[in-house]
């Protein structure tokens, strides 16, 4: 009986194959893991795709392949029609996906003869965890041949085209109904464009012990509030306002101010317990006329600022959403610079022409800083990561973490945050209406209002970036930002 997993880690195929070998090193049976997996994906298929008229099960050289002969067989049991089909050559005599292509008791057909008709399944048995190179042209017919007559495919570890390190296409792709992986996630299920290809995704768990996928597993994980919500304020009558935290957020000047607005007033959702706008004496009556629980403070100056930091209740700041002058953001960094920051937008541009300068000042201390690039953004700070083709959207995270000494909340669909102590999450929760003007700012100020409370830089942005999401999907479709700060939900809803 298969089991479903409901575990946050996330594993590299690289972790994968070492978590296989301590397995097969402790004594289990690998050729039973594989029976478990095949049957996993043939009970999937005959439930989830009732309206089969035949499934055809396609199997590459390997282990992925291997799965797919012991789902054909699983299936061809219960009474299904299957059909087979083989690519390239025989699995390597004595191993694993041998044994079952022949306990599968059916002659598999060349991949090359394959037509899809109307009323097919695939189950896409090619490559998984060993994809090694760009799918030649042969398999990438059959894959445009699938996807334009529509045909439901269920993707046996990851849609063979897929790089399960990186998410990244690697010459052409199916597009998954369903995937059914093992163990736990791996990167590729969960970084773009990979994550859409997927389709809905089952983890099954083939009996590995926890123990052996602990030992391998890394520091990357789903963000759930599993995460950080051991670090989130607990509120009780002992609280009051200054407990929650005061947040201070910059303001751009008169003809821009909205983007400082929103940050503040998410900043007072997501639970500071004050949030003051420091704005530019030109700004002043603009900010004046929309605010009310969101106090305001006119900043103009270096001196100006340095005066109003004696103040060390002002627990954490955002700088950045529309704040327009760069130099004077530069100037208001180094200021920052022993405080607990939230750099986005203008704030992180400041620095495009010379990073290191931002990177020295929270070079020492704890992590204090927190960085929202979204790509553009991201490029402008670390240009050799954003460019460098080997390295997936988490490799680049974390290395302009270290880099940088901040957390890096790096933007998109796929937002993956990243401390400098190597530890990263893939966020997964976020709606794709999130992508409208001032959603940034929006998760600027929630960031800001728990980095006040007190959390640690990476759980406070974690948190910001699931409870983002979280709201989005409230708001709904059609949301803008104000409407996103209204749907922001208390830290332990
Ligand atoms: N981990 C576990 O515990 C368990 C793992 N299990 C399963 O094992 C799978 C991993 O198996 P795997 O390592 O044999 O790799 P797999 O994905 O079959 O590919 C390797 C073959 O494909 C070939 N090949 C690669 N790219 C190609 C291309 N573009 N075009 C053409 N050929 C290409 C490559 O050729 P080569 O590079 O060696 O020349 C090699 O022959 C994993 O995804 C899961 O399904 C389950 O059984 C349960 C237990
Ligand atoms: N397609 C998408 N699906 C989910 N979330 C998205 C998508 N596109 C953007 N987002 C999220 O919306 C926010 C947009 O931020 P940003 O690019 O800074 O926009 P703005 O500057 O307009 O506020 C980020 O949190 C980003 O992760
Ligand atoms: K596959």
């Amino acid at each position: 009986m298969m089991r479903a997993i409901h575990s946050s880690a996330i594993i590299s195929p690289a972790q994968m194959t070492a978590i296989d070998r301590a397995a097969a090193g402790s004594g289990l049976d690998s050729f039973a893991l594989m029976n478990a997996a095949g049957s996993a994906v043939g009970e999937i298929a005959l439930r989830r795709f009732p309206q089969a008229l035949r499934f055809v099960v396609l199997c590459g050289p390997g282990n992925n392949g291997g799965d797919g002969y012991i789902a054909a067989r699983r299936m061809r049991a219960s009474g299904a029609c299957v059909a087979l089909y083989a690519l390239g050559d025989a699995p390597a005599a004595g191993g694993d996906a041998a044994r079952a292509r022949s306990a599968c008791a059916m002659a598999p057909a060349a991949f090359d003869t394959f037509v899809p008709r109307s009323g097919d399944v695939i189950v896409d048995a090619l490559f998984g965890a060993g994809f090694s190179r760009p799918v030649c042209e042969d398999v990438a017919v059959v894959m445009r041949k699938v996807t334009a007559m529509d045909l439901p495919v269920l993707s046996v570890d990851l849609p063979s085209g897929v790089d399960g390190r990186t998410g990244a296409v690697r010459g052409e792709s199916f597009t998954a109904a369903r995937t059914v992986t093992f163990v736990a996630r791996k990167p590729g299920h969960l970084l773009l464009p990979g994550r859409m290809l997927c389709g809905a995704l089952d983890v099954i768990d083939i009996g590995i012990p926890r123990r052996l996928v602990d030992a391998h597993a890394g520091n990357l994980r789903k963000n759930t509030p599993a995460v950080w919500g051991q670090e989130a304020m607990v509120l009780n009558a002992a609280v009051h306002k200054y407990k929650r935290g005061h947040l201070a957020v910059f303001s751009g000047g008169p003809l821009s101010t909205g983007a400082a607005r929103l940050a503040a007033s998410a900043g007072l959702a997501s639970g500071a317990g004050l949030v003051t706008l420091a704005s530019p004496e030109l700004a002043l009556q603009a900010n004046a006329a929309h605010l009310t629980a969101v106090m305001l403070k006119a900043i103009d100056t270096a001196e100006a600022l340095e005066t109003w930091l004696d103040d060390r209740r002002i627990s954490a700041f955002v700088l950045g959403p529309a704040f327009g002058d760069v130099e004077k953001a530069r100037g208001f960094v180094t200021l920052l610079r022993d405080r607990r920051l939230v750099l986005d937008a203008d704030g992180i541009t400041a620095f495009r022409d010379d990073p290191a300068v931002l990177f020295d000042q929270f070079a020492t201390g704890p992590t204090r800083l927190v960085m929202t690039p979204h790509d553009g953004e991201f490029a402008r700070l670390f240009a050799d990561l954003a460019q460098d083709p080997a390295l997936s959207k988490i490799d680049r995270a974390i290395a302009a973490a270290r880099r940088s000494h901040a957390v890096i909340v790096f933007k998109g669909a796929d937002t993956v945050i990243a401390d400098p102590d190597g530890r990263a999450l893939v966020n997964a929760n976020a709606p794709p209406w999130l992508a409208t003007a001032g959603s940034g700012d929006v998760l600027a100020g929630m960031i800001g209002a728990h980095l006040a409370q007190g959390m640690p830089a990476f759980e406070a942005a974690a948190a910001g970036v699931w409870r983002h999401g979280d709201a989005g999907t409230l708001a709904g479709e059609g949301m803008t930002a104000e409407t996103l700060v209204q749907a922001i939900r208390p830290l332990h809803a």
